[in-house]
């Protein structure tokens, strides 16, 4: 099954009411996409296009900017904030891939909700080390991501263990499914594993993209919601803790 584009136009941010049999629809083509792949394309949602790129120019405004004026915003200049601020490029990556790219956190004092802004600059391909990727082979840890791209590059890995494209579409947003979901249904939704291939040889375009990490509020308890035990409880602070830890590479 390739990743399914459903229309959220019922449910979108100008709708006030949703008819239950519009819901019912809805909420079975969500299960479908949730269970069989872990992500689906949604549009319609009352996200604009327009909204979307202009979130992407003011990042790449501030990527732009010499390293003097973006280092009084990095990450280590929030001291009750440690996952807020600028990451400059190869700074953190995933223990998996070889990549180069920086990252923009945004990040609120409530839970581990966060807006990460990325920018991947241009990749000159003779240089490219093997194995490289522009982001390595993952899963994201929280209940859901919302994903807006602006180039071709992600893959993601159906259940088959096949990597699959999942293209850049206009108007729509990626939604996947993330660890503490998988967990949360004891399996029943896969968090989806996914990567940043670099473009292909002989075209070194730049990637922007804004990845908002939906986190349950850091106290709140994640139990297999069909009573199996099949996860030991955890808090979602927690296990965001532990998962970050294990993920990353700091250097
Ligand atoms: O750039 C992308 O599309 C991937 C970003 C991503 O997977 C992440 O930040 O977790
Ligand atoms: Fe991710």
């Amino acid at each position: 099954m390739s990743i399914p584009v459903v229309d959220f136009g019922a449910y979108s941010l100008s709708e006030k009411d949703v008819a239950d049999e519009q819901m019912r629809n809805l909420s079975e083509e969500l299960k479908t996409a949730f269970t069989e792949v872990g992500c689906v394309f949604l549009k319609n949602t009352g996200i604009t296009q327009e909204q979307v790129d202009r979130v992407m120019d003011i990042s790449k405004k501030f990527f732009m900017q010499p390293e003097e004026l973006k280092r009084p915003f990095s990450r280590k200049s929030f001291a009750n904030n440690p996952i807020h601020g600028w990451v400059s490029l190869e700074t953190e990556r995933y223990k998996s891939g070889n990549e180069h790219n920086a990252f923009l956190y945004l990040k609120t004092d409530e839970n581990g909700t966060t807006l990460r802004s990325l920018y991947y600059p241009p990749v000159n391909s003779d240089k490219a080390k093997e194995g490289q990727l522009r982001c390595g082979e993952h899963s994201d840890y929280g209940s859901i991501t919302l994903l807006f791209q602006s180039s071709e590059g992600l893959q993601v890995r159906r259940r088959s263990g096949e990597f699959i494209y999942a293209p850049c579409i206009p108007g729509t947003v990626l939604v996947n499914i993330a660890d503490l979901v998988q967990r949360w249904t004891s399996d029943r939704f896969v968090s989806v594993l996914h990567r940043v291939l670099l473009p292909p040889v002989g075209e070194s375009c730049t990637r922007q993209s804004l990845a908002f990490f939906v986190q349950p509020d850091d106290e709140a308890l994640i139990t297999c919601c069909d009573g199996s035990n099949k996860y030991p409880p955890v808090t979602a602070g927690a296990y965001l803790i532990e998962r970050y830890n294990d993920s990353y590479e700091q250097s």
